[in-house]
């Protein structure tokens, strides 16, 4: 079922010569130089990454809600996990067992709350994690969460990458037809850092990137409303600046939206009318109109 990345002759060191041009010589089109032509996804109209240079910044919390968001505005959303070896989404969506095989021999997504989701989690258990995996299998079970997955009619699918700048990341942006990225950070001096890396990663190629979101801004204390910003301030609008970025929204460090992950329903459903679920379908907003 699957066609492996090496099978269409896909090598590292032509994905990474691609990105340099030091003699500014005219563009050779993608095929004749060797390298993967972009696809589309079947079934899915537009892509969209949500990356962070760093793991733990709330990448895959935002990635959930903003998909539950989209779903919120009328469009119909997917989530696609897209780390390997930490897959989140079985978790935030209280969903195991392994997926149903198409007619055609796809993967048919598992749903929650409405959204088609997929994951290498639903693929291997936990126990059997990829950890130990050599980078050819981690490309072949990427094939094949990124073309054999039977998508119904999504109109955004949203892919929850991987932290950092790696070879995952990579291979994703060069084999699909990416129509935005979304970074995230948290405002620490460490977590800007990596997303600069991942602003420059996209640029390089040629993704465009729809804004930053600042998630654990600020902490409001409970009893007395006093806001306290435990990970630093400004940083990170200060770099959407810096980067000629939109900063699309500050989310703040809320118990709920952890408890509520952990118990595997995302706040955007468990509170919808929350004040951090609102920022999230403000965000969705911003994303969907961009799109
Ligand atoms: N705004 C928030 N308020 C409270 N907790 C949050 C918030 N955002 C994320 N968290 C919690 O922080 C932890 C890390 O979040 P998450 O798993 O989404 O990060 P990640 O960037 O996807 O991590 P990884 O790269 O390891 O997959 C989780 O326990 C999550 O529930």
């Amino acid at each position: 079922m699957v066609t492996t990345l090496f099978s269409r002759g896909i090598h590292y060191s032509s994905i990474l010569r691609s990105h340099s041009n030091p003699l500014g010589l005219p563009k050779i089109p993608r095929m004749s130089q060797n390298l993967p032509v972009k696809s589309a996804i079947p079934g899915v109209k537009k892509i969209l990454l949500v990356s962070s240079g760093k793991g733990g910044v709330g990448k895959s919390t935002i990635s959930a809600n903003l998909a539950l968001s989209f779903q919120k505005l009328g469009l119909t959303a997917g989530l696609l996990d897209a780390d390997i070896f930490g897959p989140s989404v079985p978790k935030l969506f209280n969903i195991d067992g392994e997926p149903r095989i198409s007619d055609q021999g796809k993967l048919i997504p598992k749903t929650n709350y409405g959204l088609q989701t997929m994951s290498m989690g639903y693929l291997i258990p936990t126990e059997e994690s990829a950890i130990a995996w050599r980078g050819m299998m981690v490309m072949k079970a990427l094939q094949q969460l990124l073309f054999d997955v039977a998508w119904r009619n999504v109109d955004i699918l949203v892919i929850d990458m991987p932290p950092g700048t790696g070879d995952t990341q990579l291979s994703i942006g060069q084999l699909l037809k990416v129509n935005g990225a979304v970074v995230v950070s948290t405002p620490q001096d460490l977590s800007l850092i990596d997303a600069k890396k991942g602003i420059t990663m996209f640029r390089k190629m040629k993704i465009p990137i729809l804004g930053l979101v600042e998630n654990m801004s600020y902490f409001e204390c409970p009893n007395c409303h006093h806001e306290s910003h435990i990970f630093g301030n400004l940083g990170v609008q200060a770099e959407a600046k810096k980067q000629e970025v939109e900063l699309l929204g500050f989310l703040p460090l809320v118990k709920e939206v952890r408890e509520q992950s952990d118990l595997g329903k995302p706040v955007a459903v468990s509170n919808a009318s929350s004040e951090v679920s609102l920022k999230f379908l403000e965000i969705a907003k911003k994303v969907a109109s961009k799109l």
